[in-house]
């Protein structure tokens, strides 16, 4: 199998550390290439919901299913064939790009599938909070062909500082890559009219404690 090139363009950071910078969130087209997006959305669509779980709320100890908060299917990613390893080491391209340019010490890159069936929804939350997680930048990279407005299940996010005014509604159409800093924005997504797929990840800073690797997932 030929390997996936995963950029189309020469300079595909740039945009996106320039909107971190400048604004803290950034939503981009084309980050990726259409055979990468392809790839992902095929692998996606072959998994069977059995092999898939029910998205919770909380990390490990805390971890619960809350079906009133959201409605989602997750597996998380590991680089077990060339479109799942391609999209890891495009994002961990991405991590040294931040940490050269931005300083953010990031430290890996975890992130799994979501399937929104049709009526599925995550209400407004926020991904990280202060000093309770090591998620430094949530990524979204959704996978949708055709995508129409009709279609609903549109990323809301929310302003740092007044929670309540929308800074925009994106739908999640093919290619298309949200990246935000995950303790300042909340964010939500509205009913899906259709199966929605994307990719959720954060990049995430050690926080090591008494030679306990932070735990992943
Ligand atoms: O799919 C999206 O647009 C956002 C998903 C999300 O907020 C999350 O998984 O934490
Ligand atoms: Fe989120």
């Amino acid at each position: 199998m030929s390997a996936i090139i995963p950029f189309t363009s020469q300079t595909p950071f740039d945009q996106v550390v320039s909107d971190i910078l400048q604004k803290g969130w950034s939503v981009t087209d084309g980050f990726f290439s259409p055979a990468m997006v392809d790839a992902l959305m095929a692998d996606v669509s072959d998994l069977d919901n059995t092999y898939m779980h029910r998205a919770g709320v909380g990390r490990s100890s805390d971890f619960q299913v809350a079906l009133d908060r959201r409605r989602d299917y997750i597996r998380w990613i590991d680089p077990i064939n060339p479109a799942r390893s391609a999209f890891l080491d495009a994002m961990g391209a991405l991590r040294i790009e931040f940490n050269r340019r931005l300083i953010l010490g990031l430290w890996d890159y975890e992130a799994h599938f979501a399937r929104y069936e049709e009526g599925a929804f995550y209400e407004k939350h926020l991904d990280a909070f202060k000093g309770k997680s090591n998620r430094v930048l949530s990524t979204v990279l959704y996978l949708n062909e055709a995508w129409q407005e009709s279609d609903g299940g549109e990323l809301v996010l929310f302003d740092e500082h007044d929670h309540c005014r929308e800074l925009g509604r994106f739908a999640p159409m093919k290619g298309r890559l949200a990246v935000f800093l995950s303790e300042e924005f909340p964010h939500e997504v509205l009913p899906a009219k259709r199966t929605r797929h994307s990719i959720a990840g954060w990049f995430r800073v050690n926080n090591t404690i008494q030679n306990q690797i932070d735990p992943s997932q």
